[in-house]
């Protein structure tokens, strides 16, 4: 049976930041120690990053990793995780780079976005991801090549990323709303399929 998703349509950016601190603050109510999350790179997670950044939460129990990223130095303007640790320094949080030799650790959220083909993280469609993929973590090449990042890639895995808790995705615009909503149903195999199709906890999709 396909997982039941929660959509939360007409979402500003600051009414995604805001409903992350919230679970971010049930999340380090409820346990002790470090709350890790996985977060997306791309550009549309960066104006919430800003307005999460405004959140008073107790960010030094909070690890933050990107969920892939593209092989480029971390000063690069490609780099997830240079962007990221910028966007976050001033909470004093700890972000952490994703390599090919990472274990990352268990994620109490994987938010993810998706590009206009379908992928997830850096699970490009001719990668063919795989949900019994044996590793954690992969590098890997898109065909083609995203002219906006035209290099190599490290993503966590299918199965890494549907052992988080729980699953949140932002989808912005008409079109790639169309085609989240199409994977969501089953109705193509594009690599958000796969991982929708395999999910067993909480989704939230955020439009
Ligand atoms: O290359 C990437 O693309 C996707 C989508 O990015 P966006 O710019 O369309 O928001 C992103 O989720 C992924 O993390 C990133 O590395």
């Amino acid at each position: 049976m396909l997982t039941e998703i929660a959509f939360h349509h007409d979402q500003t950016d600051a009414q995604i930041a805001d409903w992350l601190a919230d679970r971010l603050r049930r999340d380090l109510g409820q346990r002790d120690g470090t709350v890790a999350i996985t977060v997306p790179g791309g550009s549309t997670p960066f104006p919430i990053f800003a307005e999460l950044a405004k959140h008073d939460l107790i960010w030094d129990r909070i690890e933050i990793w990107p969920g892939d990223d593209r092989c480029v130095p971390a000063d690069h303007e490609a780099s997830n995780y240079g962007r990221l640790a910028e966007a976050l320094k001033d909470t004093g949080t700890k972000v952490v780079p994703l390599e090919e030799g990472s274990q990352p650790p268990h994620f109490a959220l994987a938010w993810l976005g998706m590009g206009t083909d379908g992928h997830i993280a850096s699970l490009f469609p001719n990668t063919d991801p795989q949900v019994d993929d044996d590793r954690q973590v992969r590098r890997l090449t898109p065909d083609p090549l995203p002219p906006e990042a035209p290099f190599d890639r490290v993503t966590m895995t299918l199965p890494k990323l549907l052992s988080a808790e729980s699953l949140m995705f932002v989808i912005r615009g008409a079109e790639k709303l169309a085609l989240f909503e199409a994977a969501a149903k089953g109705e193509n195999d594009l690599p958000v399929a796969r991982l929708l199709g395999h999910a067993r906890g909480e989704v939230a999709c955020f439009a």
